[in-house]
């Protein structure tokens, strides 16, 4: 107990020192420190290879543009998959879809999470004996995808995981009450994930929060011509916000619902789009380019 005590106690601090280092070198080349990174585009590129990351798939239609070898890496090269409730099933229909064999090839869920209420006991059985561990999340005040997430933490937690980003299988289309939902988990989300990234992937579109502060967002070559699109949508509450990289860029500008939302933007060409905003903020691009 003692050893394992020390051991984590070493580590936190090779991760400070490195943290410190990282942040001097940072500021000896005048880049923010202070400022967000946000590649997803090239993790998506790079076949997901290089992220301790987990992937989360709800109930949704999973129609991603992209060739079925990609989703699948996404699901195997994760440190922790998570199907929520019918998510599940949808999973499952979609390996069968793409005539993969769920007995020994594909890995199952590590997490099946949710009320229940829209996955038939037998698929859960199906897993369950696979070696899926099943948590029954009842609470009708929250959503089965935010108690997904919180299900997340209490499992890296307890196994020692280190997942710095969450892919999440969101589809955009659909019921729209869910599609409100699962942005305000977003928003909910960084209350106890942290600095975690949430990147909900659509058919064509991925899209995240932008807190409160400075971020900079790789756009890969591709999308940097001006029919691409990208938009900045204030949520929450109103913003105050001053970008670069676009073509229609804001100075300090007020973005509020009744008042200017940043829809159809497209970008000036540039390898990133800078974004400080002083309230959170959903980003959200295009990406059919790229898939
Ligand atoms: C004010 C208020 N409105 C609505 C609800 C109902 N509600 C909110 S989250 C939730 C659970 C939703 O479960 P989930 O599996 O995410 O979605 P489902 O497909 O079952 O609708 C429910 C029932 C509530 N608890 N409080
Ligand atoms: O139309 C939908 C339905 C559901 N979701 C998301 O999936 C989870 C689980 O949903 P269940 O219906 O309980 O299986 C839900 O919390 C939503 O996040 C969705 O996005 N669209």
């Amino acid at each position: 107990m003692y050893f394992y005590v020390v051991t984590i106690k070493g580590i936190a601090m090779i991760k400070n020192r490195a943290k410190i280092l990282k942040d001097k070198i940072l500021k000896m080349n005048n880049i923010d420190c202070h400022e967000s990174l946000w590649t997803p585009c090239e993790d998506i590129l790079r076949n997901f290879y290089e992220k301790n990351y987990a992937v989360v798939v709800l109930n949704c239609r999973i129609d991603l543009n992209v060739d079925h070898r990609k989703l699948l890496n996404l699901w195997t090269k994760a440190k922790l998959r998570i199907t929520v409730d019918g998510g599940t099933r949808r999973w499952l229909k979609w390996l069968e879809a793409h005539e993969y064999e769920t007995n020994n090839t594909v890995k199952p869920p590590d997490l099946i999470t949710g009320d229940m209420d829209s996955l038939p006991p037998h698929l859960l059985s199906f897993f369950e004996e696979k070696g899926s561990k099943v948590i029954r999340t009842p609470d009708q005040n929250q959503t089965d995808f935010t108690k997904a997430l919180r299900e997340l933490k209490t499992h890296c937690e307890q196994n020692l995981i280190e997942v710095d980003t969450v892919f999440v299988l969101a589809d955009t289309s659909g019921r729209f009450d869910q599609i409100i939902a699962n942005i305000n988990t977003l928003y909910k989300a960084s209350e106890f994930l942290g600095d975690k990234k949430i990147y909900q992937i659509a058919s064509n579109s991925i899209s995240w929060l932008l807190q409160a502060g400075n971020h900079r967002i790789s756009i890969p070559e591709n999308l940097r011509r001006d029919k691409e699109w990208c938009a900045l949508i204030p949520m929450g509450a109103p913003c105050i916000v001053t970008t670069t990289g676009l073509k229609w860029n804001l100075d300090k500008s007020t973005l509020n619902f009744g008042g200017m939302v940043s829809t159809s933007n497209t970008y000036s060409g540039e390898p990133y789009v800078t974004v400080s905003t002083d309230r959170p903020l959903l980003w959200s691009m295009g990406i059919e380019a790229i898939l």
